[in-house]
């Protein structure tokens, strides 16, 4: 799905049930809305994509700044920062419940055969898991100035897995928006306070840090280009529920990886002494752990959301913008210092996702001209 050149309206609602963009699925002509194939936008659809920007930014500031608490005030388990990604998907059953049987979300998978989308849901479930562990893993063995910079390079993976598996339209402003805002986040990661002396770190736990961290960026940018992939090609159920039903079924299979780590490594005999550790009390522990979970699957909504609404490219894009947002609430939080570095990271974000944005409403009108005339 090329979101710049997408043709569909996102949205008409009958019975609940809410319709989302596919670009490259079955027609669905909606009486009163611009037609798929003129590619046009109407209201709705931009106010279901708002929805989704709202839940990435606000998801991921409050599970960074939820993480960084937690290993503030002395958690330090990896299985847990990884169990804690997934494990909240239980929850979006409530989300279901908001839709109906009768609104055609067809079960897990739609009107696809049910082995294969499980046979997806499993291989693209324990592909997340990986990334997971590698992604928090890779700050353990390296300054989390140079993780930072890695992890910049995540939406550089995005334009070539779009491109290659989404057949992604890579415009001069897509082009503008992915530098600017994989500028944005490297000098966050160049103006971090380094307060870790890593002089004693091995070169070989070094350079595994620094493959584990290129892994989970390119991983991360593959697992959004095969969701938008599977979606078109195989699902092909353009509603919400089928959203929710792929991100708990990917969810559980991750978390199932997760507790098997978590157990085979012993680690979670840990929780209870890190609960007894924990510098603000058990009941803090446990909230922070809960707080996390439930900041993940919000994220993972909008993450999934907007993959379907737009592109893999579109989804990435707005998780990196929303990492600038971080800092000012660090200093809140943190007591963290603001300084002239990180006010410039934002206004290059902003303006790269200005630039994103503005593709979109060239293409949109665009196609609205294309309809209007045909
Ligand atoms: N690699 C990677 N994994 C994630 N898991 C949740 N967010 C991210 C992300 O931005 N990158």
């Amino acid at each position: 799905m090329a979101d710049a050149s997408a043709g569909n309206n996102a949205g008409s609602t009958s019975n609940a049930e809410v319709q989302i963009q596919i670009p490259a699925g079955p027609p669905k002509a909606e009486p009163g809305a611009p037609s798929k194939n003129s590619g046009a936008k109407n209201w709705r659809w931009w106010m279901m994509v708002s929805v989704d920007v709202f839940f990435v930014v606000a998801g991921q500031t409050s599970a960074t700044l939820l993480g960084r608490y937690y290993y503030h005030q002395g958690g330090s388990s990896n299985w847990i920062s990884m169990f804690v990604q997934t494990a909240g998907f239980p929850i979006l059953f409530l989300a279901l419940l908001c839709f109906p049987k009768s609104s055609g979300g067809g079960g897990a998978s739609g009107d696809a055969p049910v082995a294969k989308v499980a046979v997806i849901y499993v291989v693209l479930g324990l592909v997340i898991a990986a990334d997971d562990m590698m992604y928090a893993s890779g700050l353990k063995y390296l300054p989390v100035s140079t993780y930072s910079l890695i992890c910049a390079s995540q939406l550089a993976f995005n334009v070539i897995f779009s491109y290659v598996l989404n057949s992604q339209k890579l415009t001069g402003l897509i082009f503008n928006a992915v530098i600017l805002l994989t500028l944005s986040d490297a000098l966050l990661g160049v103006n971090h306070d380094e307060t870790e002396d890593m002089s004693g770190m091995p070169r070989g736990k070094y350079l595994m840090g620094f493959l584990l961290t290129l892994g989970a960026s390119g991983t991360y940018s593959l697992i959004l280009s095969l969701m938008q992939l599977t979606f078109e090609n195989v699902i092909k159920k353009h509603t919400y529920m089928a959203v929710l039903n792929m991100q708990i079924y990917m969810a559980l299979v991750a978390t199932i990886a997760s507790m098997v780590g978590l157990f085979a490594s012993g680690e979670w005999r840990m929780m209870t002494e890190e609960m007894d550790t924990f510098r603000s009390g058990q009941f803090s522990y446990f909230m922070t752990l809960v707080w996390t979970a439930v900041s993940w699957q919000i994220t993972s909504v909008g993450v999934v959301g907007l993959v379907f609404e737009v592109s893999s490219l579109f989804s990435n894009v707005i998780c990196t913008v929303s990492l600038p947002i971080v800092p000012p609430f660090a200093v809140l939080i943190f007591h963290d210092t603001m300084d002239g570095i990180k006010i410039i990271s934002m206004l290059i974000a902003a303006w790269g996702f200005v630039s994103y944005l503005m593709q979109h409403f060239i293409d949109d009108k665009k196609a609205r001209k294309a309809a209007a005339g045909g």
